[in-house]
């Protein structure tokens, strides 16, 4: 049975779905929520995210959300699919585990703040809050200090090969790097070679074009 995301082709969140099916080659409908009129939070919509945010994910009979729950059951369910998104080798997997957690607790604060400022107020003509954004700003720099360090160690944040770590991260990268926030990803050698090697990823680039058609 078909695979549906229900979102908003401006949701880091939904684009994190899309990227992540893309990349295991798995055809899906996109079904756009009208954010605008509140669609995401009445009814029926609610029956398939009861918190009344995108995305929204149905697998056949299956009815998730959380990004990156659904990420993680895409890459385990359809492991033998596309491009291997999680290692395989139960040795390998507490790194990929800690950068993972390090992604949602520590960078996605910080960089969702700074991507709704910079990224999403402007595109609605809502007023850039400059007191938040340079809170968010050195919040994000200290985050990005160790990961300059870890990616001495890694070619990856998760180890050595491009993994659900990695993508979990690009929605927010993309908004920000067409801000002024670019700057501190840019001063940083390793952290901007890491952004621009997983920005190029032709199923973030697909996804991206999938949602926006
Ligand atoms: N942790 C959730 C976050 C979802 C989320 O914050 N979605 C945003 C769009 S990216 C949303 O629906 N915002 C509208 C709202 O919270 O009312 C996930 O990863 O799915």
């Amino acid at each position: 049975m078909a695979i549906k995301v229900h979102g908003s082709p401006m949701s880091t969140a939904t684009m994190r779905v899309a990227a992540c099916l893309i990349e295991k080659e798995l055809d899906f409908e996109f079904v756009p929520v009208d954010m605008a009129s509140g669609e995401h939070k009445k009814h029926p919509y609610l029956s398939l995210n009861p918190f009344g945010q995108v995305p929204a994910f149905e697998d056949g009979d299956l009815k998730l959300f959380e990004s990156r729950a659904i990420t993680q059951y895409i890459a385990h369910v359809y492991a033998d699919n596309g491009y291997q998104l999680i290692l395989q080798d139960p040795k390998k997997m507490p790194s990929m585990s800690v950068w993972m957690e390090v992604e949602g607790q520590k960078f996605e604060p910080p960089a969702t703040k700074l991507t709704w400022e910079l990224g999403i107020k402007p595109i609605i003509g809502m007023t850039t809050d400059d007191a938040a954004v340079k809170e968010s700003e050195a919040q994000l720099s200290k985050v990005l200090d160790i990961y300059e360090t870890q990616l001495a160690e890694s070619k990856y944040l998760g180890g050595d090969s491009f993994t659900l770590v990695d993508l979990h991260h690009i929605p927010n990268i993309y908004y920000l790097m067409s801000s002024k926030v670019k700057e501190v990803f840019d001063s940083r050698p390793r952290v901007s070679a890491w952004c621009a090697d997983i920005l190029a990823r032709p199923a973030w680039v697909k996804g991206l074009e999938k949602l926006q058609k």
